[in-house]
C-alpha cells in the first residue's frame, strides 16, 4: 500500500496508536494533550486516578471489615483455644463418655451436697452453728444412708468433704457414686460493677485443684455461673465472661481426667416474666455453646449441662405457671440452644420449694418423653418445630396444630402448647391448676416466634433437633426429696434438722 503526502501513514497511525497505548499503560502525561484523546473526555490522568482511588477504597473496605470481623471474634468471645481447633468440636474421649454416661443413669440422680459455709448456714435453724463439724456430720448422714446407691449415680462434694470424710467417701465410691467436686470458689461483683451482675471465681490454679481433686477420687467437677433477669440484664459483658470461664473450667477438667458439669444458672430473683426468663436462658446458653465451640478442646460429648427450669421471677406478679407451662417453657429453651452432642441436662432447683421443683421436673420428663415418642414413633417428632426457631406463617400454624394434637392426646398436659379450642378443652381438663398470667398464653417463652405450639425442635444439624431420642432426663429433684426426707429423719436424730431450702442468690 503506498501512502498519498500528506495524508496520515497507516503506519504512522498504527504507531500512534502504539504509542497510545503505551501512553495508557504508562504513568508519563505527556499523551494528555494529544489530539487522539482530546475528545473523548476521559483524560487517562482521570482514568489513572479513578483506578487508584478504586484500589484504594477497596484496600479500604478490606481493612474496615477485617476489623469488624476481628471485633465481632473477640465481643462474641470466638477465639482459638489451646486445641487450635476453634470453631470444631473437640474429637471424642471415650473414658469421660463412659463416665458421663454412669451419671446419666436413666432411674438415678445427682446429688448436690455441695453447699457454701454460707448457703449451708441458710438451711440451718436459727441458732444452730454453721461449723465445719456441723456440715461434716450433716453429709456424713447423707454420704451414709443406707440404699443411696439405688437413687443416686453420683454426689457433687464441697472440696472440705474430701478430707472431713474420706473413709465415707471410699465407701461410696465402692457402692457405685461417683465422686464429683465444685470447682468454683463463688462469685464476685463483674468490673466494672454493674446491676449486680456478677463473675464467678477460681480459675487461678484450677488444674492444680483438678488434679489434687482427681487424686482424691473425684472423676467428675461443677462450676457454676449466675446470671440476673433485669431490664438490661443480663449483659452482653455477663454473659460473654462467664460463658467464657465455664469453657475454660469445662476445658480444664477434661485434660485432667474429670468429666464438667457447666452450671449456667439464670436466677430466678425478679419480677421478669416467664418471656423474659427464657429469653435470658436462651441468650445465656447460646453464649455458652458458642465459647466451647470456639476453644476446639472440649469433648461436648463428655459434659453435662446443668440448668434452672424456665420459671416467671420469685416476685412476678401474678399467678404461677402450671408444671406444664413450665415444662414446655423449659424445653424449648433447651431444645433450640444445646448442641445434640450434649449427653445430658439436669436441673437444678434454684430456691424453689421442694414440691414445686419436684411437679416442674416430673412434667419436664413428661413433656419430653411424649416429644420423644412423638421424635421416633409417628413421626410427628417435628411437628412443633418453628416456633422457638423463628420460623413463621404456615410453618408456625401446621406445628402449633399438631403440638396441640400432642397435648391434647396427652391429656394431662393442661394444654401444653396446644391453640385454640384444644388449650380451652386442656385448660378445662387442668380444673383448679394456676392458672398462667396473662399474656404468657399468648406469648409463650422460648426466645423468637410467637408460635403456640409445644417444645420445639430447631433445625435440623444444629442444636437438639433429635436431642430427645439421646438425651435422659432425670427425677433429679424426686430423687433429692427422697433422699432428703430419709437423711432429715435420720439428721433428727442426731439433732441436726436442716430448715427447708431458701432461695438464694449468688
Ligand atoms: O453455695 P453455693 O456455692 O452458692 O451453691 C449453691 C448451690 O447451687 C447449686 O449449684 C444448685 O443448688 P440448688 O439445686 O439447691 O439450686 C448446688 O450445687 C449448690 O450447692
Amino acid at each position: 500500500m503506498v501512502d498519498k503526502p500528506g495524508a496520515p501513514s497507516s503506519s504512522s497511525t498504527t504507531a500512534h496508536q502504539r504509542r497510545g497505548r503505551r501512553d495508557d499503560a504508562a504513568p508519563n502525561a505527556d499523551a494528555d494533550t494529544s489530539p487522539a484523546r482530546a475528545g473523548t473526555g476521559a483524560p487517562p490522568g482521570d482514568a489513572r486516578n479513578g483506578r487508584q482511588t478504586g484500589v484504594a477504597m477497596l484496600t479500604l473496605m478490606g481493612l474496615l471489615a477485617a476489623i469488624l470481623t476481628v471485633y465481632w471474634l473477640v465481643t462474641n468471645g470466638v477465639g482459638p483455644g489451646p486445641g487450635g481447633r476453634a470453631g470444631r468440636p473437640a474429637p471424642p474421649n471415650a473414658a469421660l463418655r463412659a463416665v458421663a454416661r454412669q451419671l446419666l443413669h436413666p432411674a438415678k440422680g445427682i446429688l448436690a451436697a455441695d453447699e457454701s459455709p454460707t448457703t449451708f448456714g441458710k438451711r440451718l435453724r436459727p441458732g444452730d452453728f454453721n461449723t465445719p463439724d456441723v456440715r461434716r456430720r450433716w453429709r456424713r448422714v447423707l454420704l451414709t444412708t443406707p440404699g443411696l446407691e439405688e437413687h443416686i449415680s453420683g454426689v457433687i462434694l464441697h472440696p472440705e468433704t474430701f478430707t472431713q470424710l474420706p473413709e465415707e467417701l471410699k465407701a461410696a465410691a465402692a457402692r457405685g457414686i461417683a465422686l464429683g467436686v465444685k470447682l468454683d470458689l463463688g462469685t464476685a461483683p463483674i468490673q466494672p460493677r454493674k446491676a449486680g451482675e456478677v463473675v464467678t471465681k477460681g480459675l487461678d490454679g484450677l488444674e492444680e485443684r483438678c488434679r489434687l481433686f482427681r487424686d482424691y477420687g473425684a472423676i467428675f467437677s461443677k462450676w457454676r455461673a449466675v446470671f440476673r433477669v433485669g431490664p438490661h440484664t443480663p449483659s452482653g459483658a455477663a454473659v460473654r465472661r462467664n460463658a467464657e470461664q465455664l469453657a475454660q473450667f469445662a476445658a480444664v477438667s477434661q485434660r485432667c481426667g474429670l468429666v464438667p458439669i457447666i452450671e449456667p444458672e439464670v436466677l430466678t430473683e425478679g419480677d421478669h416474666d416467664m418471656h423474659r426468663a427464657a429469653a435470658a436462658a436462651a441468650r445465656v446458653l447460646k453464649g455458652v455453646f458458642r465459647a466451647l465451640r470456639a476453644r476446639g478442646d472440649v469433648d461436648e460429648g463428655a459434659l453435662l449441662l446443668k440448668v434452672a427450669m424456665v420459671t416467671p421471677g420469685d416476685k412476678a406478679p401474678g399467678p404461677r405457671p402450671s408444671p406444664e407451662q413450665v415444662a414446655n417453657a423449659t424445653l424449648r429453651v433447651l431444645l433450640s440452644t444445646v448442641p445434640r452432642a450434649v449427653p445430658g441436662i439436669v436441673f437444678l432447683s434454684g430456691g424453689q420449694s421442694e414440691k414445686n421443683a419436684t411437679a416442674n421436673m416430673l412434667a419436664i420428663g413428661r413433656l419430653a418423653k411424649q416429644r420423644n415418642g412423638a421424635a421416633s414413633g409417628d413421626g410427628g417428632g417435628g411437628a412443633a418445630a418453628g416456633a422457638a426457631t423463628g420460623e413463621s406463617g404456615r410453618k408456625r400454624r401446621r406445628a402449633a396444630k399438631a403440638a396441640g394434637e400432642d397435648a391434647a392426646a396427652a391429656g394431662d398436659e393442661a394444654g401444653a402448647g396446644a391453640g385454640g379450642r384444644q388449650r380451652r378443652r386442656a385448660g378445662a381438663t387442668a380444673g383448679g391448676q394456676d392458672k398462667e398470667p396473662q399474656g404468657q398464653q399468648q406469648r409463650p417463652a422460648g426466645g423468637a416466634g410467637g408460635g403456640t405450639g409445644g417444645p420445639s425442635r430447631p433445625k435440623p444439624g444444629k442444636t437438639g433437633s433429635s436431642a430427645l431420642e439421646a438425651w435422659q432426663w432425670y427425677d433429679l429433684m424426686a430423687q433429692e426429696a427422697l433422699l432428703r426426707r430419709a437423711a432429715a429423719n435420720a439428721a433428727a436424730q442426731q439433732g441436726l434438722e436442716p430448715r427447708a431450702a431458701q432461695a438464694r442468690g449468688p
